[in-house]
């Protein structure tokens, strides 16, 4: 294998650690027959894998505490259901091995939750946990999930799906590299709210050894194996000078000629806040509500957990500008209670504002629980709606906020071309629009963002996304409203400065990112930016857009 990998670099920074890999869902275990003679000891495997993965369950239950141990220790219990137990014993009996046992074992009883009314069936992706854990310890294969490590590492997965990475402990992963996903995907937005760098998309990535000793470089999307004690002295020093230099700029966001552009973070709940507080973030230009979703497939959260969760953000920016986008189900974001039936193409299908208008209650559930954290507080609450594709759209979300009787400006995510080449229609119903580049990029180029493969196409740098970008902007402006960029584009210091030039009036982005913007952006006049912006906009590839209006910044 080479000795440097490379991928799309897509979370800033460099950072050198060993290498732990993402434990995959376990595979079928083959349906092998064992002699009558072995039964007694594969049913003594059997047994003992299944205590030792409750006990570890039950551990962890201990570490994590409060909700997370309760569903933990709910785990453990099933893996210990003595009729469950009893079950996998017999199939041993008539020649299972131990893994196939318990896979078919599980899998009985997994068609009993299943079909056994809401709640249980709702157990049935824990249940899956359990099984897999056990599967994977009678075959000798890494545990599903993030990897049990007490020491810091760099993890390595094909892809992250934000149910992966709810129970991620920040403090030990140093940063991500994927073999999927694009600068647009969960891992790749994840990375940038830890903070952490990250390589999205690098071929080979899951060949790579556990343990090896890499060198991850988010900057340039490089991934060095092994690399010598000269070259980590280099890289460390480099980071370091990189670093240094961000930390002197400080303030809100402006071009050097004065003209302000607020810097505001993407958060997913009041974790991130102390983050963006310290990035010095004036304002939240995205919080994704979806993550409070997450504890529970089965339900929403209760009003009280969301006004907590609320108002501890909004608490954090006092007279400042807090955007909340209402709950985006569906897709690359599944919630089992709200997913419709099969459908062929989710990312098509019924996903963002349609789930909610599907699911009126969980709608008005959310907007009266923001009333409720907002009372009292100064701060400036806006509500937006995921997945808006016109007029219509727009009228029904600006409804549902008057009947809620929010006091807080409601506006729409410009994620759909349709939203944005009709703009001023849509404005017609709402106070604000933010540009959802991920989703733009998905549904303008038709490239799923998840996939790695078309990540040459989810390239915020592509003109038509510009172009997109522009008409939005242009129809705020004609009917004197804002329009933000929310989206991962925000988050390249030299992007940023192309959307200042085509009109958006803040940029939103996770907290590590906010420094590199903020300081680009003081270097630069709006009249560069816009003259960047329109060199960008007359190249014909991402590639080209980006040279050109690096020649314009650089007075080339
Ligand atoms: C900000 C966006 O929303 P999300 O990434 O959560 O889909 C987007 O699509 O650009
Ligand atoms: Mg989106």
């Amino acid at each position: 294998m080479d000795a440097t990998l490379r991928g799309v670099g897509v979370s800033h920074g460099v950072v050198i650690g060993e290498v732990r890999h993402m434990g995959t869902a376990v595979l079928e275990p083959p349906a092998a027959q064992i002699a009558e003679s072995e039964a007694p000891r594969e049913q003594q495997r059997a047994r003992k894998s299944v205590e030792a993965v409750a006990n570890d369950l039950s551990a962890r239950g201990n570490l994590a505490g409060g909700e997370a141990q309760a569903v933990l220790e709910a785990q453990a219990m099933m893996a210990q259901d003595p009729e469950l137990m009893a079950d996998v014993e017999r199939r041993i009996a008539v020649g299972s091995t131990a893994e196939r046992a318990v896979y078919d074992a599980f899998a009985a009883y997994r068609a009993l939750l299943a079909g056994a009314g809401e709640y249980l069936a709702g157990r049935v992706a824990d249940l899956d946990d359990v099984r897999n854990r056990i599967v994977a310890r009678l075959m000798g294969v890494p545990m599903p999930g993030v990897p049990d490590s007490d020491r810091p590492f760099v993890l390595v997965a094909r892809d992250l799906a934000p149910a992966d990475t709810a129970l991620l402990d920040p403090g030990l992963v140093l940063g991500f590299v994927t073999e999927e996903g694009g600068p647009t995907s969960h891992s790749a937005i994840l990375a940038r709210a830890l903070g952490v760098p990250a390589v999205v998309a690098l071929p080979g990535a899951c060949e790579v050894e556990e343990g090896t000793v890499v060198a991850v470089d988010g900057s340039t999307g490089t991934v060095s194996l092994s690399p010598s004690a000269d070259e980590q002295a280099a890289l460390r020093a480099e980071a370091e000078e990189r670093k240094a230099a961000l930390e002197a700029a400080r303030g809100p966001g402006a071009t050097s000629d004065g003209y302000k552009v607020p810097l505001l973070a993407n958060v997913g709940g009041p974790g991130d806040v102390a983050a963006a507080v310290e990035a010095g973030a004036e304002g939240v230009g995205l919080f994704r509500t979806e993550f409070l979703f997450l504890d529970d497939s089965t339900k929403a959260p209760s009003e009280e957990k969301q006004v907590t969760a609320y108002r501890q953000v909004l608490e954090a920016f006092p007279e400042g500008r807090v955007v909340v986008r209402v709950l985006d189900a569906g897709a690359d974001k599944p919630l089992d209670f709200l997913m419709p039936g099969d459908e062929p193409n989710p990312a098509l299908g019924v996903r963002g504002l349609r789930t909610l208008l599907d699911h009126p209650e969980v709608l008005q559930g959310q907007l009266t629980a923001l009333a409720k954290a907002a009372e009292g507080l100064p701060v400036h609450l806006e509500v937006m709606a995921p997945m808006v594709a016109d007029r219509v759209d727009a009228r029904a979300f600006a409804e549902a906020c008057r009947s809620a009787g929010l006091q807080a400006k409601a506006g729409v995510m410009v994620e759909i071309p349709s939203a944005a080449l009709r703009a001023r229609s849509v404005l017609q119903e709402v106070e604000f629009l933010s540009l959802g580049t991920n989703d733009l990029a998905q549904y303008t180029f038709a490239a799923d963002r998840q996939v790695g493969a078309v990540s040459r196409l989810q390239d915020p740098w592509q003109p038509a996304l510009l172009d997109l970008v522009a008409s939005a902007a242009d129809a705020a402006r004609a009917e004197g409203k804002s329009c933000g960029v929310c989206g991962e584009a925000a988050a390249d210091p030299l992007l940023a400065c192309v959307l200042t030039g085509l009109g958006v009036t803040s940029l939103s982005m996770g907290a590590a990112s906010i420094p590199y913007v903020r300081a680009i952006l003081a270097k630069h006049t709006l009249a560069q930016c816009e003259r960047a912006a329109s060199a960008a906009r007359s190249a014909d590839s991402a590639q080209e857009a980006k040279l050109a209006a690096q020649a314009v910044l650089s007075g080339e």
